[in-house]
Formats: structure tokens, C-alpha cells, sequence
């Protein structure tokens, strides 16, 4: 057969021949599609070939998928990554979803038409990322009135990562979090960005990049607890050709690469003494030096960091450079534990149910009103981010659309007893230590309110009896603390 050059072409990695075979055919009209049976031949066809798409199967000799799309995300960024799985493998590859940078995971046995479906959109979302890419390009060169057709176009593209993304109940704590970043946004200062692990510090850092005037340059992420100081000075600072063995060519570095925009440094506190004296050179002087390079580079970025840690606990212990920490901290913003904003969970877990439901090809998936409760009463020590895998873990493993609660996992289930328990007690973790006497009382209020609404199974008479509300008061609290089954 005679293909097109230009078909995007999809690696498909599975030791059945026959699955291999029943791919090719569902593929083959609309793509170049390569197959490999294992890690090794996989590798070689990608060092051979620019694969736009890999479906690897979790089952592979020797390795699981999730495991060498893993590999895949570092040596080869650009390609988008599919797992295909069986039902039983599902909890391993939600808990590598984030790790491996996951597209998409679809459930054995696959049918043909989703398939193809969700290849053709990985391949969209990939040609929108390169688009984008290219409109930040363009806004740099063009002139003043193509530069007016671009700004619109790309004002479009990036209306996904402004603050309304950010969800939360009328009436959060996180309102105010996202009224200062939005002032400070404006301003060419250093933000810093506490708070617990899947808070959602990333997206506030990307909507304060993108309601900044840098919004039409590039928001590059940088997690710096996952490599050693020297890759990621390489990383970050870029190398040139020769540096060090396996630098076969020169590299620009992320700050290079976010010249004109925002470089966002993940888990800043978990940097070392060393790399923290490079990091500051740089931020001082506003000039990169790449690994072997004779001469510096400018760079004009605008630095966001983040960390889990308590800051300013590490400098007083001497972990963390006390010079650096100025540097980074022109404004703190303190993003507060879903803990500490119950009310927020019914109005994100909606969201994620939609974001999840239409990445796993089931965009009609609903939570039911159980389900939601007890969501509700769990206290979330993983913030969204668990959330988020408890919403994808609940929606692959429900039959129905209608997700209900006996899908979610038993400690998420068992948690309702959790927090009526910390609801009762004066040393609840559950009990909000930030914020003002009023935004506490209101955080009380709504745990309170949620707690009697699940006991009786949100039957909104019994509640309100309980607690001396009319049945119209009591709506009004629901609506107000997005209680709203
Ligand atoms: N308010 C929110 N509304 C909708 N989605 C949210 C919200 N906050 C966080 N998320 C989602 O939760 C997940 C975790 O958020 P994010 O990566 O920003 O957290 P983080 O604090 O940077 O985590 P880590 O410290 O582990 O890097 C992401 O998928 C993000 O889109």
C-alpha cells in the first residue's frame, strides 16, 4: 500500500502478534503504524523513526508499560504516551499515570472505534501544543497588526489555564489565594508558592504565567527532586555538544527556552547547597552559563518556585540559602490544604468527573450522590492530586456511568467515619489552623453541616431538624459551602 509521507505515524508495543495485527488494521487508514513486541525493538524503532503516538501494552516481557512510557517521556517528550491494560493492572498505572506523563489508559478489551477516536485526539492535542508553540513564536517576530490576529488566537488557546480553571465553592479561602496571585501576576516579581503536595500550586503558577504580561512566552516546569544537581543543572542551564559523555549535541536549557516567559522550579526546598549557589548566580545576574559552554547566554525569565517544605524552617536550619530564599520569595502565596476548604471538593470533584470521565472515553460519567458524600468526608492528606486518582480509579472500575460508592476504594468509603470522628474532636486534623476566626468558623460550619448531611444520607428534613435549621436555611448553607449532592 501506498501511504502519504506526512500520515502521523503510532508505535504500537505488545508480544501478541494478533493484538499487534488487530491494531495495525484499526489504525492503518489514518496512520503510519510501526509494532514492536518488547522494550528493545520498541527503542530501535523510535531512535529510527519520529513516533507521534506509542500504545504500549502494561504487560511486557521483562518490564510494564507504564515503566518504559516512563523512559519513553524523558528520551522522547514530544510523543504522546497510551497504556492498554487489563482491568486488574488499573491501580499500578494510576499510580504511574502522573510519573510517565500518561495520555490516556484504555481497558482490555478495547473497541475499535475508541481506539481510533482517542488516537486521532492524542494526535490533536499534540498538533494544538505545537500550534501554540508556534503562535508564541510568531507573536515575537511579526508585526504589530499580525501581532494583534496572533494574541487573539493564542488568548483562545490558552483560556484553559487562566484562574477560572482553578475550581473552588463561592465563598473559598482559595478566592483570596487567587485575588493576590492575580494582582501579583502583573508585576515582574519572584512567587513563591507553599502548600501540601496536590494542592494545586502548579496551576496557580501556570494562571499567574498566563494573566502576566510574559503570557505570550513560553511556561516551562522543572520538578527539581527528581534528578541529581548535574542533570538538572543540565536540564535547566542547558549544555553544549561534548560536555560530558552522551552530550552528542548542544542543548538549550529551560531557562533558555522560557526566554520572554516563566520558568516554574517544582520542589525547590529538596535543591542541594550547591545547585542552590548556580541557581542564584543565574537569578543575579540574569544570564545562564550552558555546561561547557566558553561564554554566558541573557536570559530575561521570570522565576515561580514551589515547595512542600516549610521555607523558612530550612534556611534557619541551614539547609536552605538565606540570599536564595530573598531571591525567590518576592511574594509568598500559601495554597491551603482541601482539608482546610471542604467546601471546595464538591465543585473540583465535579470537574475532575468531566476532565477524567472524557480522557478515559466515558465523558458521560456522573457522580451519584453517595459517591459525592463520601468524597465529602474523606480528608484528602493527598490533596487533589489523590482526588483526582481516587476520581479516575472509581470511574475505570464502574460498570454503570452513574459512579457509586461502593466503586470508590475502602479508605475513601471508611473515611466518613474519619471525619466524623475528627469533626467531634478539638485535635481533628481535620480542623482548620489558618485563615481568620470567621473564615474558620465558616470551614467548621461547613464540616459540620456535611457531616449530619451524610449521616442521614442527605435527606435535607432530617438534617435540618437535627440541627434547628428550616429546610430552606439549610439549602442556603448547602449552597453556600458547595454542599450541593
Ligand atoms: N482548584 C482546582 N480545580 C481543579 N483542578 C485542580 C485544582 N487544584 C488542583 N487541581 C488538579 O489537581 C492536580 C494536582 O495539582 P498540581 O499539580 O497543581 O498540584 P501541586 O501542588 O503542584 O502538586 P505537587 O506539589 O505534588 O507538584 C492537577 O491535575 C490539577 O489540575
Amino acid at each position: 500500500m501506498n501511504l502519504p509521507d506526512n500520515l502521523p505515524s503510532v508505535l504500537v508495543v505488545d508480544d501478541e502478534v494478533r493484538s499487534q495485527e488487530a491494531m495495525r488494521r484499526t489504525l492503518d487508514e489514518d496512520f503510519m503504524v510501526f509494532t514492536a513486541s518488547d522494550a528493545d525493538a520498541a527503542r530501535l524503532c523510535m531512535e529510527r523513526n519520529p513516533i507521534s503516538v506509542i500504545l504500549c501494552d502494561q504487560r511486557m516481557p521483562g518490564l510494564t508499560g507504564v515503566l518504559f512510557l516512563k523512559e519513553v517521556r524523558e528520551r522522547w517528550p514530544d510523543t504522546v504516551r497510551i497504556v492498554i491494560s487489563g482491568y486488574t493492572d488499573s491501580e499500578d498505572i494510576i499510580a504511574g499515570i502522573n510519573e510517565a506523563g500518561i495520555y490516556q489508559y484504555i481497558l482490555k478489551p478495547w473497541v475499535p472505534d475508541h481506539l481510533l477516536a482517542t488516537v486521532r485526539n492524542a494526535v490533536e492535542a499534540q498538533n494544538l501544543q505545537r500550534d501554540t508553540n508556534r503562535l508564541h513564536l510568531e507573536l515575537r517576530t511579526s508585526t504589530p497588526v499580525l501581532r494583534q490576529r496572533t494574541q487573539a488566537k493564542l488568548s483562545k488557546a490558552r483560556s484553559v489555564f487562566d484562574f477560572d480553571r482553578i475550581e473552588r465553592a463561592p465563598g473559598s479561602p482559595l478566592d483570596a489565594v487567587c485575588e493576590v496571585a492575580m494582582r501579583v501576576a502583573r508585576y515582574d516579581l519572584s512567587v513563591l508558592v507553599l502548600g501540601e503536595s496536590g494542592t494545586g500550586k502548579e496551576l496557580l503558577a501556570r494562571a499567574v504565567h498566563y494573566a502576566s504580561p510574559r503570557a505570550a512566552g513560553a511556561f516551562v516546569v522543572e520538578n527539581c527532586a527528581a534528578m541529581p544537581d548535574t542533570l538538572l543543572e543540565s536540564e535547566l542551564f542547558g549544555h553544549k555538544r561534548g560536555a560530558f559523555t552522551g552530550a552528542y549535541e548542544d542543548h538549550p536549557g529551560l531557562f533558555q527556552r522560557a526566554h520572554g516567559g516563566t520558568v516554574f522550579l517544582d520542589e525547590i526546598g529538596e535543591t542541594s547547597p550547591a545547585f542552590q549557589v548556580r541557581l542564584l548566580r543565574v537569578l543575579q545576574e540574569g544570564e545562564v552559563r550552558p555546561v561547557g559552554a566558553a561564554h554566558p547566554v541573557p536570559v530575561d525569565v521570570r522565576v515561580v518556585a514551589a515547595t512542600h517544605r516549610d521555607l523558612e524552617q530550612r534556611v534557619r536550619e541551614g539547609l536552605f540559602r538565606e540570599d536564595l530564599y530573598y531571591r525567590i520569595a518576592g511574594i509568598t502565596i500559601t495554597v491551603p490544604p482541601l482539608r482546610e476548604r471542604a467546601g471546595d471538593i464538591a465543585p473540583i470533584a465535579r470537574r475532575l468527573v468531566r476532565e477524567v470521565g472524557a480522557e478515559l472515553g466515558r465523558p458521560d460519567a456522573s457522580l451519584s450522590d453517595e459517591a459525592l458524600a463520601c468524597l465529602m468526608g474523606y480528608p484528602w492528606p493527598g490533596n487533589i492530586r489523590e482526588l483526582r486518582n481516587e476520581i479516575a480509579r472509581a470511574i475505570a472500575i464502574s460498570d454503570s456511568d452513574a459512579i457509586a460508592a461502593q466503586s470508590l476504594s475502602s479508605r475513601v468509603l471508611h473515611g466518613q467515619a474519619g471525619l466524623a470522628s475528627a469533626a467531634a474532636s478539638t485535635h481533628g486534623s481535620a480542623l482548620p489552623r489558618t485563615g481568620t476566626l470567621s473564615e474558620r468558623l465558616d470551614a467548621i460550619e461547613a464540616m459540620v453541616l456535611r457531616e449530619t448531611l451524610l449521616r442521614h444520607r442527605w435527606n435535607k428534613t432530617r438534617s435540618a431538624t437535627e440541627l434547628g435549621l428550616s429546610r430552606v436555611g439549610l439549602r442556603g448553607k448547602m449552597a453556600r459551602f458547595g454542599l450541593e449532592g
